[in-house]
C-alpha cells in the first residue's frame, strides 16, 4: 500500500488530469467565496457575507473553516509535495468543527469565534460569530472526508460521509429556496452559502477518492458514465432551483398555497420527464456512434472484391489465436489457398472475368467452412483461412471440402482450380513462421501438380484420406 504521505506520486496517489481539475475548481470556488466572506465581515459590507441568498450570512469562522478545506484539498491534488500539510488542515477543521459544537453542547466558551464578532448573530440570541451547530457537524463530516481521502482510508466510510454532505447541503438549498425572502433565517439548518459550498467541497473530495460500488460508473468508459456526469449534478440541483423557481411566482405571480402545491407537482413530473428524455436522447445518440463505428469497423476487415475478411483482419486474427495457443494450449489450423493459372485466366477472358472467379472463390469459401472458421482474401488470388479448435485431420477434410467444390462448381468461361496448403499452429509460432509453413505446403501442391492439397510435405489430401 502506498504510503499517504510518500515524496513518490503514484498510480493511486495521483488523481489523474481530469479529476484533478475538477477538485481544483471546487477548491477554487471555495477560496473565493470564502475569501469574499471575510472581507465582507472586515470591511462590514453584509452583501459580501450573504454571497447568494437574501437573509443569511455566512459566519467568519465558517469562511475560514473553509479556506483551510480549500487549501487541504489543493494539497491533495499535488499531495507528493504537501502532505502532511493536507492532512493537518483537515485536522484543522474537524477541530473548528468539534469545538464549535462542544461550546453549544457543554455550554463553554472556547474562545473559537472571538476573532469574529457578528452582532447580527448576537442579536438574534446566537453566541457571537459561532458557526451553527448544524455547520459544526457538517464540518465534523467534511473534515473526516478529508482526511480519510487524504490517508486513503475507509472509502466505504468516506463515501457516505459525501453522501449525507451532499444531502445535506441539497437539503438546505431547497429549503432556501422555499424560504425566499421569507426571512425565516431560523428554518435553515445551515445558510444557503455555506449549503453550497459544502457541495462544492464534497464534489471536490469526492473526485479524489478510489471510486468504488456505483460510483466506479463514473470513470468507466460507457453510456453510463456519460449519463452520471451529464445528469447527476442537475438532478441534485433539481430541487433547490425549482423551490427558488416556485417561490418567485408565488411572489410576483401571488399564488395560493394550493397553486404552490400544483406547480411542485407539475413542476417536479416536468423535471423527471426532462431528465428521462435526456437519457433516451443520450442512449439513442451513443447507439448511433456504435452502429456507425461497427459499419466503419465492418469496412475496414471487409475485402470490398470478394466479402471476406482482408489481410489485416486475419493478421489481427492469427495474432489473436497464436495467443490463445500460447497461454492455453488452443491449438488451430490454416489452409493456404491459391488460384491455379490465374494470369492465363486473366490473358485469356479478361481482368474482369478473372475477378467474378475471385468472387466466386469466396462464395465457395463462405459456403464451406462453419461459423467459427475465418475465410480471407490474403491478397491477390492467394486465400487463407483459419480453423479453430480444427487438428489436422480436420483441416484435411475442410481442404476436400473446398477442392470438391471448386470441381462441383460450374464456371463461367473454364473450370478453375486450386492448390492449398496446410498447417499447424505450435505453441511457440509466430504468424509469420506459421504462414511460411503454410506457404511451404502450398508450394508443394503447386509442384506436386497444382489442383491438391500438402500439409508441409508432398502429400496429397486425397492420398491421405
Ligand atoms: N482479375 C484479377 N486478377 C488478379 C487480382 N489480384 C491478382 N490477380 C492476378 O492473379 C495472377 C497471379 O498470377 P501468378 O502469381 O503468376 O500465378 P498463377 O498464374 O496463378 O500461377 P500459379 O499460382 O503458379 O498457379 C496475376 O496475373 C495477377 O494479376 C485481382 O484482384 N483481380
Amino acid at each position: 500500500m502506498n504510503s499517504p504521505l510518500s515524496a513518490e506520486p503514484t498510480a493511486a496517489s495521483s488523481p489523474r488530469g481530469g479529476v484533478a481539475k475538477i477538485a481544483q475548481i471546487a477548491a477554487w470556488v471555495m477560496l473565493v467565496v470564502s475569501a469574499l466572506v471575510l472581507l465582507g465581515w472586515w470591511l462590514d459590507v453584509p452583501a459580501l457575507t450573504r454571497v447568494l441568498t437574501g437573509s443569511t450570512r455566512m459566519k467568519a469562522i465558517t469562511a475560514t473553516t473553509f479556506i483551510a478545506n480549500a487549501v487541504a484539498l489543493l494539497g491533495c491534488v499535488r499531495r507528493e509535495r504537501i502532505g502532511i500539510a493536507c492532512v493537518l488542515l483537515n485536522l484543522l477543521v474537524l477541530v473548528f468543527g468539534a469545538a464549535s459544537l462542544l461550546e453549544y453542547t457543554a455550554n463553554v466558551d472556547l474562545g473559537i469565534d472571538h476573532l469574529f464578532a457578528d452582532p447580527e448573530a448576537f442579536a438574534q440570541g446566537n453566541p457571537p460569530g459561532r458557526m451553527s451547530q448544524m455547520t459544526a457537524i457538517a464540518f465534523l463530516l467534511l473534515g473526516t472526508q478529508g482526511l480519510l481521502v487524504s490517508l486513503q482510508r475507509a472509502p466505504r466510510l468516506a463515501h457516505l460521509l459525501a453522501g449525507l454532505l451532499l444531502s445535506l447541503g441539497a437539503f438546505t438549498l431547497t429549503m432556501a429556496g422555499y424560504s425566499y425572502r421569507m426571512g425565516v433565517v431560523q428554518v435553515l439548518p445551515v445558510s444557503a452559502p455555506t449549503a453550497l459550498l459544502l457541495i462544492v467541497a464534497t464534489l471536490g473530495w469526492l473526485v479524489l477518492q478510489r471510486p468504488m460500488g456505483i460510483m466506479r460508473v463514473a470513470y468507466a468508459d460507457s453510456p453510463g458514465t456519460v449519463l452520471l456526469r451529464w445528469a447527476a449534478i442537475p438532478a441534485l440541483l433539481m430541487p433547490p432551483l425549482l423551490a427558488i423557481a416556485i417561490r418567485a411566482a408565488e411572489h410576483l405571480l401571488g399564488w395560493s398555497h394550493a397553486e404552490v402545491v400544483a406547480a411542485v407537482g407539475y413542476l417536479s413530473g416536468v423535471g423527471a420527464c426532462s431528465m428521462v428524455i435526456g437519457m433516451a436522447w443520450l442512449l439513442h445518440h451513443l447507439d448511433h456512434q456504435r452502429q456507425k463505428s461497427e459499419r466503419f469497423q465492418d469496412a475496414a476487415y471487409t475485402d470490398a472484391l470478394t466479402r471476406l475478411v482482408n489481410r489485416r483482419g486475419f493478421d489481427e486474427a492469427i495474432d489473436r489465436l497464436l495467443r490463445g495457443h500460447r497461454e492455453s494450449d488452443h491449438g488451430f489450423t490454416m489452409l493456404m489457398l491459391d488460384l491455379d493459372h490465374f494470369k492465363r485466366f486473366n490473358d485469356d477472358f479478361g481482368h474482369l472475368a478473372g475477378d467474378r472467379a475471385l468472387q466466386i472463390t469466396g462464395e465457395l469459401l463462405r459456403a464451406a467452412v462453419r461459423p467459427q472458421d475465418i475465410a480471407a482474401r490474403f491478397g491477390g488470388e492467394e486465400f487463407a483461412v483459419i480453423l479453430p479448435g480444427t487438428d489436422m485431420l480436420g483441416a484435411r477434410r475442410t481442404a476436400q471440402r473446398l477442392l470438391d467444390a471448386f470441381h462441383a462448381r460450374e464456371w463461367p468461361n473454364r473450370p478453375v482450380t486450386v492448390s492449398i496448403g496446410i498447417a499447424n499452429s505450435h505453441p511457440g509460432d509466430t504468424s509469420a513462421t506459421l504462414i511460411a509453413r503454410a506457404d511451404a505446403a502450398l508450394y508443394a501442391a503447386k509442384s506436386g501438380g497444382r489442383d491438391r492439397a500438402c500439409e508441409n510435405q508432398v502429400i496429397t489430401v486425397s492420398s491421405v484420406l
